[in-house]
């Protein structure tokens, strides 16, 4: 149904925190339309794989690829145009508390070149709507359940279309009924053809919703059942 072109390389590529080696020698390969859980204990270089990939940490050694971007080549200037072509979901919701869900959107929108207050508002609408809350808009992150604003975060995510959603224990902080629904609009998100990559601790969604496995382990990351 998709075609196999990747979003997400890595070759032979090493990743660093300062100049201590996490992960080395890392290849792996993510295309459009997958969905990859990436697990591993704590402090096995989860975070500091997805952070290469955002560009929060640089790409020392080796290749990558991501979003049309090369990261052993990447500069300053690249990288919020990098980062608007994937959405980032953390554990923590951060939304700012003082403003309404649409605003905390708008926010975004506007920071990311949209001026337009029609077509802001349209693309407001559409991806709260593809998170199930399209009748948030006028609430505060208060007045929202911890699911909730975890939801109008991913939505945040979604709003330049990006082609890859990266997620870091994005259920974490929630109860698994909770859980089961970030997880319902992440597959939606995915079957309309946004790659997803999430890092999870949780490994009853990786049984009740099966897809590609990659483990951190031992300094580097393998593919489970690959
Ligand atoms: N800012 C930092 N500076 C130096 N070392 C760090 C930094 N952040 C993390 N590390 C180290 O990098 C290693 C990997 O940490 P990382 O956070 O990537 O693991 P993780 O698998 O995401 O863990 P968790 O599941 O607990 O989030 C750990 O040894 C950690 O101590």
């Amino acid at each position: 149904m998709f075609s196999t072109e990747p979003v997400l390389s890595l070759d032979h590529a090493d990743i660093y925190q300062g100049s201590k080696l996490i992960l080395g020698d890392v290849s792996f390969q993510i295309n459009k339309g997958d969905f990859a859980y990436l697990i591993g204990r704590t402090g096995s270089g989860k975070t500091s794989l997805l952070k290469t990939l955002y560009a929060d940490l640089w790409l020392q050694s080796g290749k990558g690829f991501v979003a049309g971007y090369p990261l052993e080549k990447l500069k300053p200037r690249d990288v919020p145009f990098l980062r608007r072509k994937i959405g980032i979901v953390f554990q923590d919701f951060q939304l700012f508390s003082d403003r309404t869900v649409e605003e905390n959107l708008r926010f975004v929108l506007k920071a990311t070149g949209w001026s337009s207050k029609a077509e802001m508002n349209n693309r407001i609408a559409d991806v709260l709507m593809q998170v199930g809350l399209g009748t948030a808009q006028k609430k505060m992150p208060h007045q929202l359940s911890g699911g909730e604003q975890q939801r109008v975060v991913v939505a945040r995510a979604m709003l330049n279309e990006p082609q890859m959603l990266i997620a870091d224990e994005p259920t974490g902080n929630l109860d698994p009924a909770v859980s089961d629904q970030i997880m319902k609009v992440f597959q939606a998100i995915n079957n309309a053809g946004t790659a997803v990559l999430m890092a999870t601790h949780n490994y009853e969604l990786l049984n009740k919703y099966p897809a590609r496995v990659l483990r951190c382990q031992d300094g580097q990351v393998i593919e489970l059942g690959g």
